[in-house]
């Protein structure tokens, strides 16, 4: 009888962090380092990733949900999430593809848990249900001042000819910006098997080079080239 082939799993990646960090470069950077790498990963994002979800994204960051409280919100979050995991996540993970995820649960902790008030008991009951097992194996949380980011929020809106109009959570106030920012780190402190926080406040490719070395010193299998 043929043996199986003695393949490594697929790995899961997810970014973290306030607005404007710099996520989505990141996570473009990173696919285009593991495709030269032979890696076939997937670049998916939450609120989103699949019809489902993207539609409870619209739902929420129009601010459709927000006189329903961020109790109410959470849930929603994790509506989105079961799809997600359950449709994208899982289904490449399981045919040996990776996933890099532009947030993921510690964004619903952050923001409705610590930052919007949402008890932990909620917190914790809809990840255990949502993600099925599947937490992270990595997690970047990119750190910076949040009025940094904002000037490269505005700065974005000047280059695609939009109006800074700010979504459901861009609109908030500057100290709580700060407080999200102190939850995350107070997150990637209780997750440190997990996470690693990154400073945000570098040029793109130095960032990008960061998260290289974390990423390739967490999967030894890119450091040989050989990911099966
Ligand atoms: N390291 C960097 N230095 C300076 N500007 C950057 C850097 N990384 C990204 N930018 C710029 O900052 C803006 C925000 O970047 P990006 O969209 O990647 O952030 P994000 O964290 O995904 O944002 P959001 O939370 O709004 O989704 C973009 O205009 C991007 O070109
Ligand atoms: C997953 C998730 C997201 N949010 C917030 C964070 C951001 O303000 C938006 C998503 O917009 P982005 O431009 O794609 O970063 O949603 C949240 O509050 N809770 C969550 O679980």
């Amino acid at each position: 009888m043929l043996e199986a082939p003695n393949r490594r799993p697929a790995r899961f990646i997810t970014f973290e962090g306030g607005e404007g960090v710099g996520k989505s470069t990141q996570v473009r950077r990173l696919l285009n380092n593991l495709a030269d790498h032979a890696v076939e990963a997937v670049r998916t994002r939450e609120p989103g990733g699949t019809p489902k979800a993207e539609a409870i994204r619209s739902f929420i960051l129009q601010g459709r949900s927000e006189a329903w409280g961020a109790g109410a919100e959470a849930v929603l979050f994790a509506a989105a999430r079961l799809d997600h995991v359950n449709q994208l996540i899982a289904p490449n993970l399981a045919k040996g593809t990776w996933v890099i995820s532009d947030r993921f649960c510690d964004s619903t902790r952050a923001y409705q848990g610590l930052t919007g008030g949402v008890d932990d008991r909620l917190i914790d009951a809809l990840e255990t249900l949502a993600l099925d097992g599947h937490t992270p194996d990595l997690t970047i949380v990119l750190d910076m001042d949040p009025a940094v980011a904002f000037k490269r929020v505005e700065q974005r809106a000047v280059e695609d000819g939009l109006q800074l109009t700010g979504d459901r959570f861009e609109k908030e106030e500057l100290d709580w910006h700060q407080r999200l920012r102190e939850n995350f780190l107070d997150i990637a402190a209780r997750n440190a098997d997990r996470c690693v926080v990154i400073s945000a406040e570098q040029d793109e490719a130095r960032l990008e080079a960061a998260i290289w070395e974390v990423v390739s010193g967490r999967f030894p299998e890119l450091q040989t080239g050989s990911v099966s």
